[in-house]
């Protein structure tokens, strides 16, 4: 049952408390009370995400709630941008691109690897994957053979998985650019097979025309109607604590109603676990204010230690984006006019409702769209020139093994992030490097430590990311130069600052700049509580989860990724916590 305040929770008492209803928090409140002898609160900072009708519209996608938003929680990074993240029942998922991708073999065989766990192989989650994807057709009703391969989907998940729910105009051009360049752009009929390297088809998190977050999937109203399970809305958690002379065998959450620093502080206990699952940002924001950290940081900010761990907060891995935007020609003939770009609904009002209203009715129609893109390529740096093989090996190559992209493109016929900036119809191309070498942080405000934690993207910081941005960048051009974009972007203007990085033809200083300007957090960002094996010298939580250095307290959700996927990392993170629900109800078997 959901509750939005603490004194109408019928229960004080509970077998697990999780700590953010987000993307991971939902999966494990209904895994975990599948058992109905088992009590199991949820305690979300955000509010409900049923009924919320703007966050289920595919089409809004990452306009649902960017910045500013209510649903978002609207945290600034340290140079001075925000890091966006769910604030809202399924967290991220709720205002997320929706596109459903598992990373790569070689991500989860990394993974099995650092954490010396074989359980984080490939071919060992694929039972977890089973249990999250539901395939589902999509809103058009068009026909998908030759869009992906059935034999590697599951129609029996939560999560509803869908290919294009409604046609674009850039479909046919991204088709006949694969057929032109084969060799350049090769055809890849299901990136989510554990070998993404390829062009092809966006699977999105898209069912039936509406979103289907964490929160519709997971905590769907059969589930919430559980009488065991109690989900809280409103409820920050500050810390979690013992309530014992043993500091270390943590049993507690505090939390507050309404936002941190309310005077109504209410602890409850767990009698089996807490599980963190608060996002890359709030599960280290919590251990830190838990006295689980770096030493140094915790005394300046007068936290009393539990347990020492300067790992905690540290490797915040994110991908990289560039966005290259053209605003069309629409006075031309044989480019598209207005009414093909996504700008047709994005400026004007009435065409809006016309599709809203058909969304309501039988949701079917542009809305049922993920608003961005139909297709996505992900490529290795061509290292057939050996001076761009001698610089990667100088550099290290941060990929995991061969069947990994080091960067990614998707074009999307409309302006990207947000509303177009001028009455235009645009053509993106957003360019990601996948596996960056740079690292950031999540730290404590000594000043204000249970206020927003200050986050460090430290994008750009290392050379390799730049460099590889540089190469996506020309690759991705050279995808726009196959004929039929040629002949679609004929008489276009470059816009966002890129006409004259063409006009100087493609100038290396040039570029370069471009990009220090230009590039933008993936909002992908993992490992600020990194799973590692147990005897490792870093990490925060072992391969079970369980966070290192106390008894009572595991840790699921994209922190304990120690590396970003190779795709999108969404997928990761529902991995993750099945896994963590089955390794729980393990230890209690
Ligand atoms: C705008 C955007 C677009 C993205 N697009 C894609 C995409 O297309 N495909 C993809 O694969 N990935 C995408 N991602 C990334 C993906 O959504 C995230 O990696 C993933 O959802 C993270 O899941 P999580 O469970 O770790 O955290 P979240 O889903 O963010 O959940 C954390 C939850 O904890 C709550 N919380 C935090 N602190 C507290 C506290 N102190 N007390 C109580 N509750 C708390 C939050 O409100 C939130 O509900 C995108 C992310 C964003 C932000």
């Amino acid at each position: 049952t959901l509750y939005e305040t603490t004194s109408s929770l019928p229960e004080t008492r509970f077998d697990y408390i999780i700590v953010g209803g987000g993307t991971a928090g939902c999966v494990l409140a209904n895994r975990l009370s599948e058992d109905r002898r088992i009590k199991v609160l949820l305690l979300e900072a955000g509010g409900n995400y049923h009924g919320v009708e703007q966050l289920s519209i595919p089409f809004n996608s990452i306009r649902a709630a960017g910045p500013g938003s209510a649903y978002n929680w609207n945290t600034s990074t340290t140079d001075g941008g925000t890091y966006s993240r769910g604030y809202v029942l399924g967290g991220s998922s709720s205002i997320n691109g929706m596109f459903y991708a598992r990373g790569s073999q070689d991500d989860w065989n990394r993974y099995a690897a650092v954490t010396n766990d074989e359980g984080w192989r490939w071919e060992n989650i694929q039972s977890y994957l089973r249990k999250n994807e539901q395939f589902v057709p999509p809103a058009d009703g068009h026909n998908t053979t030759g869009q992906y391969n059935p034999d590697v989907h599951s129609t029996t998940g939560k999560v509803g998985v869908s290919l294009a729910n409604y046609p674009q105009v850039t479909d046919q051009l991204f088709t006949e650019a694969v057929e032109e360049e084969p060799s350049k752009f090769p055809f890849q009929l299901d990136y989510n097979a554990g070998t993404p390297l390829g062009f092809g088809w966006v699977q999105s998190s898209i069912k039936g025309g509406e979103r289907s977050s964490s929160a519709a999937a997971y905590l769907a109203p059969q589930y919430l109607n559980r009488p065991n399970l109690f989900v809280l809305l409103h409820a920050q958690a500050s810390r979690v604590l013992s309530s014992t002379s043993v500091s270390t065998n943590i049993d507690t959450v505090e939390f507050s109603q309404g936002a941190i620093g309310d005077s109504t502080v209410v602890t409850l206990k767990a009698s089996r676990e807490i599980i963190l699952s608060s996002g890359v940002v709030g599960t280290p924001h919590l251990l830190l204010n838990s006295g689980i950290g770096p030493a140094s940081e915790l005394s300046a900010a007068s936290i009393p230690i539990v347990h020492e761990n300067p790992s905690v907060g540290k490797n915040f891995s994110d991908h990289l984006n560039l966005l290259n935007a053209f605003a069309l020609d629409v006075s031309e003939p044989f480019v598209p006019t207005e009414s093909q770009t996504f700008e047709r609904y994005t400026l004007d009002p009435a065409q809006m409702a016309d599709v809203t209203n058909e969304w309501r009715t039988t949701k079917t129609g542009p809305l049922t769209s993920n608003g961005l893109s139909n297709q996505i390529g992900f490529s290795r740096i061509d290292t057939s020139d050996p001076a761009v093989q001698q610089q990667l090996a100088a550099f290290g190559d941060p990929t995991p093994g061969p069947h990994s992209a080091h960067y990614g493109f998707t074009p999307i016929n409309g302006f990207a992030f947000g509303r177009a900036p001028t009455n235009n119809s645009y053509l993106s191309v957003v360019a990601t490097v996948l596996q960056t070498k740079s690292r950031g942080s999540v730290s404590l405000n000594p000043s204000n430590p249970r206020g927003q934690p200050l986050i460090d993207t430290n994008l750009r910081s290392d050379p390799y990311d730049v460099w590889a941005m540089k190469i996506a960048f020309k690759d991705s051009f050279a995808f726009l130069a196959t004929t039929p974009w040629v002949n679609y972007l004929a008489d276009s203007q470059a816009a966002l600052g890129l006409a004259p990085v063409i006009d100087s033809g493609f100038d290396d200083a040039l570029i370069e700049q471009y990009i220090n300007t230009h590039t933008s957090s993936g909002i992908h960002a993992v490992g600020t509580a990194a799973m590692t094996a147990a005897n490792s010298r870093w990490g925060v939580v072992n391969a079970d989860l369980k966070v290192k250095g106390v008894n009572g307290l595991r840790v699921a959700d994209a922190s304990v990724l120690p590396y970003v996927t190779s795709t999108n990392p969404m997928v990761a993170v529902y991995v993750v916590a099945e896994r963590a629900a089955d390794l729980i109800k393990s230890n209690y078997n």
